[in-house]
């Protein structure tokens, strides 16, 4: 099976610090890939270069089998990805108005708009927000808008950099609930970087852990958390201190 996405001798520095050394990685159609590591450990940059939104110094990340830097993607190539951060950045408009957009710049005829805007609406239980301001929204509902936007369009990957860091627990909850069934059904390859264990534990079905710009572990989620390297493990110890109820 030729991977989605392949990173290849990447490095990324800034001012001659190395903040990211990956000699090789694939992201598998299906995959869930969580990542988790210490701040400054170089998830976002680790994102941002297998999305295709900064370039490495060294090396290049590869789209099914094809090297392409941010510059040479072609925009329907570009138009597989969708990105959502922990901040919803919604434009001024209606809910309705925020999830469409991405199928208007696709030039989707109105009806389907309107189809898979109301279909994805449904999925977020958020139908009855359709013609809210969307500057008007909580930040749970404006969270949940941002992801039926980044999904709606049906990307061949999603990358979510902490979307549920702001949110309250049970807030959090429920909507990491409803989303992992949402994902479970349409099936969207994604990667997602997270400091939460229990949002790792609840959504991933892969795990990468990032330490000083390097992989320290990757593989099949509960493999890891129960096999850590001694790396790993340092950085799980106080969630198994603090959360003896996870299963690690
Ligand atoms: N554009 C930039 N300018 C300066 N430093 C940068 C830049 N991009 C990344 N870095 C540095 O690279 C390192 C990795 O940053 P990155 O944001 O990828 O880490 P992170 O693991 O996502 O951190 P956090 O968990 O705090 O969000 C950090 O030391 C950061 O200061």
């Amino acid at each position: 099976m030729i991977p989605i996405l392949e990173m290849e001798d990447v490095q990324y520095r800034v001012r001659d610090k190395i903040v990211l050394d990956i000699p090789s990685f694939e992201l598998y159609e299906g995959d869930f890939l969580g990542i988790m590591g210490p701040n400054g450990a170089g998830k976002s940059t680790f994102l941002k270069l297998l999305a295709f939104l900064d370039n490495p110094i060294e090396g290049a990340t590869l789209y099914r089998g094809e090297k392409w830097t941010a510059k040479t993607i072609p925009l329907p190539l570009r138009r597989n990805f969708s990105v959502a951060l922990q901040q919803s950045l919604l434009i001024q408009g209606t809910v309705f108005e925020n999830v469409a957009i991405g199928l208007k710049w696709r030039k989707e005829p109105k009806d389907v708009v309107k189809m898979k805007v109301t279909e994805m609406l449904e999925l977020f239980e958020i139908s009855h927000l359709a013609f809210k301001n969307s500057h008007q929204l909580s930040g749970g509902e404006a969270q949940r808008v941002n992801l039926a936007r980044a999904l709606v369009i049906q990307p061949e990957v999603l990358f979510l950099d902490e979307p549920f860091s702001a949110l309250d627990f049970p807030t959090k909850m429920k909507l990491i609930d409803d989303f992992q069934k949402i994902v479970h059904l349409t099936k969207t390859t994604t990667v997602f970087i997270s400091h939460d264990l229990l949002e790792i534990q609840s959504l991933s079905n892969r795990l990468l852990f990032l330490m000083e710009g390097k992989v320290q572990q990757v593989g099949a989620t509960n493999t890891v958390l129960q096999n850590p390297t001694p790396a790993t493990a340092k950085f799980l110890a106080p969630w198994k201190k603090h959360l003896p109820i996870l299963t690690l």
